[in-house]
């Protein structure tokens, strides 16, 4: 069963060469010095020969790649070991809308329903020079090497399991070249690959709805979502949701640990209320969004500054370390909170307020987050909804203990620890 469908952005050659001269301008500064990752949440996984719907008035574009699929745990993996971890390969396409920038994370242009068919697993000796083929209508459109990827297989299982601890059944997509193949309504596309079972896709312009799906509930989270927050790290508000998506390792619960690596200058909290998803949502109307909600917890979306790179920011090393996100599992029913827009939100620190805020203050309230993201994603029971943090951040330290307290909701309690003595306490 897949857990996490991980993915490298700008990992082949010839989207370095053809975007190196903007990577050296604002917003993104210099080239990417490590990966860029995205993850293709549960909603976008299909298999060999379903259909897939097209988004109306979009054009999308096929992303033959090869997937890697991870077959045992492996945390902090160097790339001369990381073979051993890797339980087979698979053909996937990473299907996408044209990407104007990867400033910010692409959540509309690679999350609608669909945009990931992965076809069998199956064991190869080598995939390092290994041609990937597409097919539209059984013609030959595009064929590319992984000969020509920046980092293989072994490098990015290494890179990413240095932050993010891997499971069975993770998948990491290798890449896409910068020219796609543009598909249509009524095209078949084929991928094929020397020593893999082929995957084969229909594309319609509607598509059969979702059944119940597998895989871990995926958690969105806000970016920039209280005016307060966004100036205080002078930026405007948002013009529509900033949103990113954090991986299940991320998550630890109530009364835990969270990890403060040792040689970074400023690591911070985030009190934030979380939306826990109780219908399985696609297009609803504001009005009716909140008839989707189980319930509501809350978290605390640590993130490490010193780890921001200004690609798909904030990047998963940012915010989706092991143990970052704590998570309250006991979720308040909407029953006995009748009203999410208007709760005091605060941290503490040792006991002292650090943070303070008022859920009336989202940018985008819940309604809208709700509607916002089911227009092009089927949301399902289980999925949650981070909806931001307030003013107020500060850098915590081994030893400070953490708190989150939103009203009407609970409490989260969590303490930091260094890299050394987690690393101690697991010996
Ligand atoms: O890009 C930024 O600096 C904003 C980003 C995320 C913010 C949040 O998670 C939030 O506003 O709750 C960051 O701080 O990395
Ligand atoms: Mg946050």
């Amino acid at each position: 069963m897949k857990r996490t469908v991980f993915a490298a952005a700008l990992n082949h050659q010839s989207q370095i060469e053809a975007w190196a001269a903007a990577f050296q301008q604002p917003p993104y500064q210099h080239p990417p010095q490590h990966p860029v990752w995205f993850i293709k949440p549960r909603n976008t996984w299909r298999s060999h020969r379903d259909t897939v719907g097209l988004p109306a008035g979009e054009q999308v574009y096929s992303g033959a790649t090869l997937a890697v699929v991870i077959g045992e745990t492996a945390r902090k993996v160097s790339a001369e070991k990381a073979r051993e971890v890797i339980a087979g390969y698979a053909l996937a396409n990473e299907l996408s809308l044209a990407e104007e920038s990867f400033y910010r994370p692409a959540i509309k242009a690679k999350c609608h329903d669909g945009f990931c068919p992965i076809g069998e697993i199956a064991v190869l000796p080598d995939v390092s020079a290994l041609q990937i083929i597409t097919e539209v209508n059984g013609e030959v459109r595009d064929c590319w090497n992984t000969a020509d990827l920046r980092r293989g297989a072994t490098e990015l299982i290494a890179s990413l399991s240095e932050f993010s601890t891997l499971q069975p059944g993770d998948v990491i997509l290798l890449g896409t070249p910068q020219q796609r193949v543009a598909i249509h309504a009524g095209d078949v596309v084929t991928i094929k690959a020397a020593g893999l079972p082929e995957l084969s896709n229909p594309f319609s312009d509607s598509a059969p709805p979702m059944e119940q799906l597998s895989g871990q509930p995926t958690l969105f989270a806000l970016g920039l979502n209280y005016a307060d927050h966004a100036s205080e790290l002078d930026f405007k508000a948002p013009e529509e949701p900033l949103v990113f998506i954090k991986a299940a390792n991320t998550l630890t619960g109530d009364h835990s640990v969270s990890v403060r690596p040792d040689d970074v200058e400023y690591m911070h909290y985030e009190g934030e209320l979380v939306v826990v998803m109780g219908k399985t949502a696609r297009r609803v109307s504001r009005d009716n969004a909140l008839d989707y909600v189980a319930g509501y917890t809350l978290c605390n979306d640590y993130a490490v500054r010193d780890y921001l790179e200004n690609y798909y920011r904030p990047n998963l090393r940012v915010k989706s370390r092991d143990t970052l996100t704590p998570l309250r599992e006991a979720i308040v029913r909407p029953s006995a909170l009748p009203d999410p827009h208007n709760l005091a939100l605060k941290t503490f620190v040792n006991g002292e307020l650090r943070q303070s805020g008022n859920t009336r203050d989202m940018v985008f309230d819940i309604p809208f987050l709700i509607a916002w993201l089911s227009e092009f994603l089927t949301l399902q029971p289980g999925d949650m909804i981070a909806t931001g943090t307030p003013k107020g951040l500060a850098d915590v330290r081994p030893g400070d203990e953490v708190v989150v307290e939103i009203e009407g909701v609970g409490r989260l309690t969590n303490r930091i620890v260094s890299e050394q003595q987690f690393e101690d306490s697991l010996k």
